[in-house]
């Protein structure tokens, strides 16, 4: 998994994303585009926030990488392979998706966070090794792990759906608002250890996050994307946060009605 290289570890280049609108009656309207133009490349530890205004397209673009949706046009590439010639189950097993709102599918924590290695096949004591290691790292208490979902709150919900993916240390790690539902302290630790894990492990990760001051403690590079389109790609000592704050505040009391 450490591969320490300059070579992009993901490459998206050129792709749209349109609805497909299917109604019975009209099977071919042309839809509305929801991402244009998307090219940029990643690279191997890249610690990214996606930025921009609610409908700006950044779910689209994690559910793109994930493979969840297909772009209407346009190629992604994870290192040299296309999408289309890896299978859905090891790219997912390398690019990993924690949506904004996981479900446990019925299982305890305990059952949650053990599942993804016992698909692996690991043994009992290499699967409890690791599961208490994330536990320990996110501090989730042994009080949670009987419980199922609807024992959980928003918050700790969404901290078991993240130590879920984590007992997997993925190569690319894709987050939704991952600290969304945190109280402070937590949310502060969680990107603390996110930071520690692309910096030990090269794990790299793309996260949509509205919260700046977390973002810009997190972040190597951001992508700002308006209506669809990347607006700004940049590293983060070439980001101005008062500006970036100012331009998402002033753009939240635009006419929204401009875009689609
Ligand atoms: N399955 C879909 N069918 C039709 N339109 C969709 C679909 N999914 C998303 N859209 C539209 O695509 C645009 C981008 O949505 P997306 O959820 O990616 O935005 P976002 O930037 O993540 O917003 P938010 O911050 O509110 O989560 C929106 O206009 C949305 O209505």
């Amino acid at each position: 998994m450490d591969n320490f290289t300059n070579q992009a570890i993901l490459r998206l280049e050129q792709v749209n994303l349109s609805t497909r609108l299917k109604t019975q009656a009209q099977n071919n309207l042309p839809g509305y585009p929801i991402l244009q133009d998307i090219s940029f490349e990643v690279f191997p530890g890249d610690r990214i926030i996606i930025v921009g205004l609610a409908g700006a397209g950044k779910t689209s673009l994690l559910r793109l990488i994930n493979r969840l949706t297909e772009p209407t046009s346009g190629k992604i590439y994870l290192g040299n392979q296309e999408y289309h010639q890896i299978s859905i189950i090891q790219l997912r097993q390398e690019v990993t998706f924690v949506q904004q709102e996981s479900k446990l599918l019925g299982m305890t924590v305990r059952e949650a966070l053990a599942y993804p290695l016992v698909l692996r096949g690991w043994s009992k004591h290499k699967i409890q090794e690791r599961v208490s290691y994330w536990q320990e790292q996110l501090q989730i208490p042994e009080q949670w792990l009987g419980r199922t979902e609807v024992q959980l709150s928003a918050g700790q919900r969404q901290l078991v759906a993240i130590a879920r993916t984590l007992v997997i240390q993925p190569k690319i790690l894709l987050l939704d608002e991952p600290t969304f539902a945190l109280d402070p302290g937590k949310a502060s630790r969680l990107i603390i250890i996110l930071k520690e894990l692309t910096q030990i492990h090269k794990t790299t990760i793309l996260m949509v996050n509205h919260q700046l001051d977390l973002a810009q403690q997190f972040c190597n590079r951001l992508l700002h994307l308006q209506k669809g389109q990347i607006l700004a790609n940049q590293h983060s000592s070439e980001i101005n946060w008062e500006d970036l704050k100012t331009t998402l505040i002033q753009a939240e009391y635009q006419a929204p009605e401009e875009w689609i």
